[in-house]
């Protein structure tokens, strides 16, 4: 369904991350982060420095396996969370949103923030940075690689002429 992307580099990601931790100071303190792993992560772990916070705990939902597609199964659950009551929950992004609500449903009494949000998912979040449209794959700096890109006029003998 995706027919476009948006790629966003290190750099982009960082000053997303940041901007993200600006905003949440004002809801501070919180007792701990939930990183949603694996894409939670780094966004988990900038916002983490900027806030001052040394508690991280993960919680690792998989949506899909090859039987059962879109039925959310927890793999490691964020056992020093308790009922999120404190807690702040990182995601980079929500999509459908089906990722956030089982989340949420695991610690109902965390604030769940994250980078980018596509809109069926964005009513499941209580902040996110930017919003993406939904038809739009977001390409973050540890999906993609540099790669070499022909020139668009290959012979030099041709351009000599
Ligand atoms: O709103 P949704 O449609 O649920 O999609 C959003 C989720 O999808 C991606 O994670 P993914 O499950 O691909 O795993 P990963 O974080 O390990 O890459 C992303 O990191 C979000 O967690
Ligand atoms: N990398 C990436 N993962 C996703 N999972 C759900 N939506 C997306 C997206 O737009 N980009
Ligand atoms: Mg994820």
């Amino acid at each position: 369904m995706a027919v476009h992307y948006a790629t966003v580099t290190w750099e982009q990601l960082h000053r997303d991350a940041r901007a993200l931790a600006a905003a949440l100071v004002p809801r501070m303190p919180f007792k701990g982060i939930v990183a949603v792993t694996r894409g939670g992560l780094i966004p988990a772990a900038i916002a983490a420095r900027e806030l001052g916070c040394r508690l991280i705990e993960t919680i690792s939902v998989v949506t899909y396996d090859e039987e059962e597609k879109g039925r959310p199964q927890i793999i490691k659950a964020p056992e020093a969370a308790g009922d999120g009551e404190g807690f702040l929950i990182i995601d980079d992004l929500v999509d459908s949103g089906v990722t956030a609500r089982f989340v949420r449903e695991c610690l109902p009494k965390a604030y769940f923030a994250c980078l980018y949000a596509k809109p069926a998912g964005k009513p499941l979040t209580d902040m996110f940075i930017t919003e993406v449209p939904q038809d739009t794959w977001v390409l973050f700096p540890w999906d993609t690689a540099p790669l070499f890109v022909p020139p668009l006029v290959s012979n030099k003998k041709e351009c000599a002429e």
